[in-house]
């Protein structure tokens, strides 16, 4: 590398002292104060009343559009650096951005077991606001700053989507405003077809007003039973009959820490009276250490051992490390000295370590890192590990089964006319392998996840070209509401927002 000048060395070897300095603290007041806001919304119940007069905005803006001539296509205004993912989307700067603020839980109806909400609320949102309420949405992806909105256009996945599917499966209808400014409420029962169409559809058959989405009720803890596993073939013969258990786990997820080594997670609601104190683990308190470095610790332990988790702490276990992704930013984060002093600050908000790394840094996470999603079919799991580990070394590893239903749309299960079990494996870090280059070898990887019956999460790069992303994704049923809805002026086509050349 050429010589870095001080404020290089000072972004790049010293990011963290922006992070802890002025970062934590910034995404600390961020959350206070949303968090307080949303509360006060909620409990003033105002932002029903303002749902159908922010719709009508945004009807108007898309009005004006086709008056100017549809002269380029829509997307929503909402700015690259605050989406969950590294990149930000180069469209939006050519495109018709229409602003959709909206940010508020509209109504949480315990007798139709429903809530409905805007695209802006976020997991962190929604989990605090059902959790006092003794309700929970079925699956709540971990990262507290994904949205309602970015889960339904894109995908979301968690531990207990061995029995509850992906996000879209546990959504029952989508408001939408259309390319001809009209709305459109669809459900399984009401413009079926589009309803089907709109997942993964990355916000090109119309802009997400509202979504209603099933709750079930909630318990204030979980049993979490950790179980290390040693050799790749158990621990896939493991993590699978878990998976399938669906009776006894309500969660399952697996953490892979070498080719050989895992713990197996698997998890259930407990009542009150029968969480045993002692036992009682909050893993989310400050001066708590990470969740995957707590996890490794058993396995170098080998203990097969249960614990009894806050709800909301296990659903938003990754949050606080990002996973595992904050060790190359803040490398003493896990120190206790570290966690006693500044532990209370974490999370760092994602949007904000986007809004601040500098091109450099961006170019070294480029070439050097990898953040991928892969979702096969369990009965390639093992071969798709083994390669994972030949061409990126990485670990920990994520392993977070799902049901994938024969559903009409984009994904469509390996088994043609059966719903399938799948497996996400979670690739994020620095690949050890010498040969690691980041078009070639996640190419590789796509290849081998096409191969698979698989398919690959969006938010990451992705190096397809039109006709290998045409064969990954079933694009029957999309091209169809495309037409049908007149989305041809209206937005760009899913690819065109996805692929690697409009992000940066
Ligand atoms: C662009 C954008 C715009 C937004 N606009 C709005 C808006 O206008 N209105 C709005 O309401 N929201 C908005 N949000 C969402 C909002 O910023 C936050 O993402 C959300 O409110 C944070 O909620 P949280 O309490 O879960 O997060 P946190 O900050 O993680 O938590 C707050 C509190 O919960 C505790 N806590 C954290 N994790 C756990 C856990 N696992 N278990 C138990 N307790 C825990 C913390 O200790 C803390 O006391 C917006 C988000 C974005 C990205
Ligand atoms: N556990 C998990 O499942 C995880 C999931 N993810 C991924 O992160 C992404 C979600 O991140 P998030 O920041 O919330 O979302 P984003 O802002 O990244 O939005 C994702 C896509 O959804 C579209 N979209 C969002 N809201 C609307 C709306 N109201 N109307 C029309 N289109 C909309 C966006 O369109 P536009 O470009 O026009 O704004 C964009 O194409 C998903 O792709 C998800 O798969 C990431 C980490 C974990
Ligand atoms: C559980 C699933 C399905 C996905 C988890 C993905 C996350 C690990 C990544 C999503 C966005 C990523 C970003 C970063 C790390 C990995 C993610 C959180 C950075 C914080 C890495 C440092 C860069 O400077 C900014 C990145 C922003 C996005």
């Amino acid at each position: 590398m050429p010589h870095k000048t001080l404020t290089e060395i000072l972004l790049i070897d010293y990011r963290w002292i922006i992070v802890v300095f002025f970062l934590l603290p910034a995404s600390f007041l961020y959350n206070l104060f949303y968090s307080v806001r949303s509360k006060i919304i909620f409990k003033l119940h105002s932002a029903p009343k303002r749902h159908d007069a922010k719709v009508a905005g945004i009807q108007k803006q898309v009005r004006q559009w086709k008056e100017s001539g549809s002269k380029t296509k829509m997307c929503t205004a909402r700015p690259g650096w605050q989406t969950m993912s590294f990149r930000k989307p180069m469209y939006k700067k050519s495109s018709y951005q229409i602003n959709c603020n909206l940010v508020d839980v509209l109504e949480v109806d315990t007798d139709r077991k429903v809530v409905r909400c805007e695209p802006l609320v976020s997991m962190g949102q929604l989990s605090e606001t059902l959790a006092p309420l003794g309700w929970t949405i079925p699956i709540v992806p971990e990262l507290d700053d994904l949205t309602v909105g970015g889960l339904v256009m894109g995908t979301g996945v968690e531990s207990s989507s061995h029995i509850y599917g992906l996000f879209q499966h546990i959504c029952l209808s989508y408001e939408l405003v259309l390319a001809d400014g009209s709305v459109v409420k669809c459900s399984e029962t009401e413009n079926s077809d589009l309803f089907y169409a709109v997942p993964w559809s990355y916000g090109t058959l119309g802009l997400l007003t509202a979504v209603e989405i099933k709750i079930i009720p909630a318990s204030t803890y979980i049993r979490l039973h950790y179980e290390p596993v040693v050799g790749l073939q158990n621990i896939v013969d493991k993590f699978e009959s878990a998976s399938r258990d669906t009776k006894r786990n309500q969660y399952v997820e697996g953490l892979l820490y070498t080719l050989d080594e895992a713990v197996i997670m698997t998890g259930e609601m407990v009542e009150d009276s029968e969480v045993e104190p002692e036992k009682i683990n909050d893993i989310s308190k400050w001066y708590k250490p990470w969740f995957f470095v707590h996890v490794r610790d058993i396995l170098k332990r080998r203990e097969k051992t249960y614990e009894y988790i806050p709800l909301r702490e296990y659903y938003h276990r990754h949050s606080r490390a990002l996973f595992w992704e904050i060790q190359d930013i803040v490398p003493f984060g896990n120190n206790v000295i570290f966690r006693y002093l500044f532990g209370w600050l974490l999370p760092v908000k994602v949007s904000l370590l986007k809004l601040t790394q500098t091109e450099t840094v961006k170019k070294l996470y480029e070439n050097n890192h990898i953040i991928q999603d892969l979702l096969v079919p369990t009965s390639t799991m093992k071969k798709c590990c083994e390669e994972f580990d030949r061409l990126v070394n990485v670990y920990p590893v994520w392993l977070c089964p799902f049901l994938l239903p024969n559903n009409p749309g984009m994904l469509q299960p390996a088994k043609g006319m059966e719903s399938d079990l799948y497996v996400d494996i979670g690739v994020y870090g620095v690949p050890k392998g010498r040969r690691f280059h980041p078009v070639d070898t996640t190419r590789a990887i796509e290849d081998l996840v096409e191969k698979s019956k698989g398919f690959q999460m969006l938010y990451a790069d992705t190096y397809r070209s039109r006709e290998e992303f045409r064969r990954m994704f079933d694009h029957g049923l999309y091209d169809k509401m495309r037409q049908k809805y007149q989305c041809q002026d209206g937005f760009p086509e899913v690819y065109d927002k996805v692929n690697k050349n409009v992000r940066d």
